[in-house]
């Protein structure tokens, strides 16, 4: 009987998985995670995070075995560990979704590809719904992106038959992972949970999504993020559940449905750019951006990691994260006023914010995450001012998200006294700080200083230059501040998997549509191509179905 190994990575369901169904139909199937110390070990890896995938994998594994199957773990690096698996198991080869996450797993997935092509063992490759290989305009995008989310959900394979006498090592605990719990509360992991939260969400706050999920304390929002990053439920799912679901002829469940998909839209479109720009984990989009202007100040830093900035609700956005790991108590208009509190009113690079929001955010998924702080901290569009975010972090800040105080009350608890109009400014009191900048100041620093870097684009027909390039090194920001295994990262450029846009190499079509993917309100036009050799072939595993 056939043999395929299903490696999971951050798609842990059995429910709309193609991989899984498609090898459950051609014969036995070797289920397969591995933990891997490169991934468990980045810098920008958080504890609650890893300890929210255990419980996605306990679940996975449990779905599994309700199919007559099980989750087979391992440790160590793949490129080793799956070849062997293949010999152990005499599978004919490995089916997996893409992923472009992050440049390390591109890394690895590339030398995997190389290590099976010399071994004669052969993977298949499945595009994840929504995810593409070629180059597309962004309202193409979007067409395709309704076209997959419409396509009927993969069904879930009746049956799993894995090798009754294949061994697995034991679902291992935190501490054997080498990370220490930090007290955040772990929500439920695994598509159960998952659905659970959708189906709450539906009957109980899509008449009000769209007006209140900007207001923390009022909890609007799904809370689906740390489930969709790992994949234990798939965005289409969610899509189309949404959309079965009767809106009643009530116009709040249909505008609230409708931004609700749209951000489902949003955050697969930043996975796009990363597919295309890996880069983006690294640096900002131009360089310019990173070449002049950021400051950096340890102090200040902490007082913005710990809440000790004086002003509320960064204070409470801050101590929100550490102790919650942002799951449903922070939500995005919160994220951002925090966000750009660093990057625009301190002057700091945000890549420094950026990896504090992944080493705490249970969600934390490095394209939303870092294309966000980039887009918070203006520098993902050379010239267009709206998408310079400076945001009041006072009054204004207070009025807009939390009227009430209520969530600043439960965070800065030396607050609870005052009255909510006293939130946006406290009075000078010794439990609580004075503020650590004056905004007009510093907000006009920042406008400055972009009006200054965007200037550079206005006399250029051509902005492809000014993209930020794929560095040779690829060491993860934040390696000097936590030790991680980085070895990986001396592996030369083009061995990714899948490849990164050649921006040296973009035909006039290519340029036009990158540009839509940005905002670059210029022209751009594509520099002399510059052929490359074609990428080394991946054996592909027939589908004999
Ligand atoms: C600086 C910054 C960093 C962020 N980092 C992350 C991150 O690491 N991981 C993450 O999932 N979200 C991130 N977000 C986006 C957003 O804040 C969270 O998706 C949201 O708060 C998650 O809660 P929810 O699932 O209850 O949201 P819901 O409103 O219920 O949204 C459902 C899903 O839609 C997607 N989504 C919602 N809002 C956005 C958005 N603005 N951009 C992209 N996708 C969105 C997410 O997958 C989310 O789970 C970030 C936002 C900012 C400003």
């Amino acid at each position: 009987m056939n043999r395929t190994l299903v490696w999971f990575r951050r798609d842990l369901r059995i429910s709309d998985h193609e991989p899984l169904f498609r090898a459950a139909r051609r014969g036995v199937v070797i289920p397969v995670f591995v933990f891997d110390r490169a991934l468990l070990q980045h810098p920008e890896t958080g504890s609650a995070r890893v300890a929210f995938m255990l419980a996605c994998l306990a679940a996975l594994d449990a779905d599994l075995r309700a199919k007559g199957g099980r989750l087979i773990l391992r440790s160590g690096d793949p490129v080793q560990v799956l070849p062997d698996l293949i010999r152990e198991t005499e599978a004919e080869g490995i089916y997996a979704y893409t992923d472009c996450e992050r440049i390390y797993g591109r890394v690895r997935d590339a030398r995997l590809n190389e290590a099976l092509s010399a071994q004669g063992m052969k993977i298949r490759w499945f595009e994840p719904p929504a995810s593409l290989d070629e180059l597309i305009p962004y309202p193409r995008y979007r067409s395709r992106w309704w076209r997959d989310m419409a396509a009927p959900l993969v069904p879930t394979p009746p049956q799993v038959e894995v090798p009754p006498d294949l061994p697995s090592d034991p679902l291992p605990s935190l501490a054997a992972l080498e990370h220490l719990a930090d007290g955040k509360p772990i929500p439920p992991g695994g598509t159960t949970a998952a659905r659970q939260l959708l189906a709450d969400f539906l009957s109980h706050k899509s008449d009000r999504y769209y007006w209140q999920l900007s207001y923390p304390s009022a909890e609007a929002t799904t809370g689906l993020s740390p489930h969709i990053k790992f994949g234990a439920i798939s965005v289409r799912e969610c899509v189309q559940t949404i959309q079965q679901t009767p809106d009643e002829g009530d116009f709040r469940i249909r505008r609230s449905q409708q931004q609700l998909i749209a951000r489902l839209r949003w955050g697969n479109g930043f996975t796009q750019r990363f597919r295309y720009l890996p880069q983006l984990e690294l640096r900002s989009l131009y360089t310019v951006f990173d070449e002049d202007g950021w400051t950096f100040d340890e102090d200040l830093y902490q007082a913005w990691q710990q809440g000790q900035t004086g002003f509320p609700i960064v204070d409470a956005a801050a101590r929100c994260l550490q102790a919650t790991g942002g799951w449903q108590a922070l939500n995005f208009r919160t994220r951002a006023i925090y966000a750009s509190f660093l990057s625009n009113l301190l002057g700091m690079d945000w890549r420094f914010g950026a990896l504090h929001f992944m080493r705490h955010l249970i969600d934390g998924d490095c394209p939303i995450d870092h294309y966000q702080w980039a887009m918070q901290s203006g520098v993902t569009h050379c010239l267009d001012k709206t998408w310079t975010r400076i945001y009041n972090p006072g009054q204004v800040a207070v009025d807009r998200c939390d009227p009430d105080g209520a969530f600043i009350k439960h965070w800065v608890p030396e607050l609870a006294h005052l009255d909510s109009a006293q939130l946006g400014s406290p009075p000078p009191m010794k439990t609580y700080p004075t503020p650590i900048l004056d905004y007009k100041q510093a907000r006009q620093k920042r406008v400055e200083q972009l009006e200054k870097q965007r200037g550079r684009f206005l006399q250029c027909g051509n902005v492809v230059p000014y993209l930020a390039d794929l560095p040779t090194d690829l060491t993860p920001f934040g390696s000097d501040r936590f030790a991680g295994e980085i070895d990986w990262a001396q592996s030369p450029t083009e061995r990714l998997f899948p490849a990164a846009l050649d921006l040296t190499a973009l035909d006039d079509r290519q340029a036009i549509a990158l540009r839509t993917w940005f905002v670059a309100h210029v022209n751009i036009t594509p520099p002399k191509v510059r052929k490359r050799p074609p990428p080394s072939p991946v054996n592909q595993l027939a589908l004999n179905l």
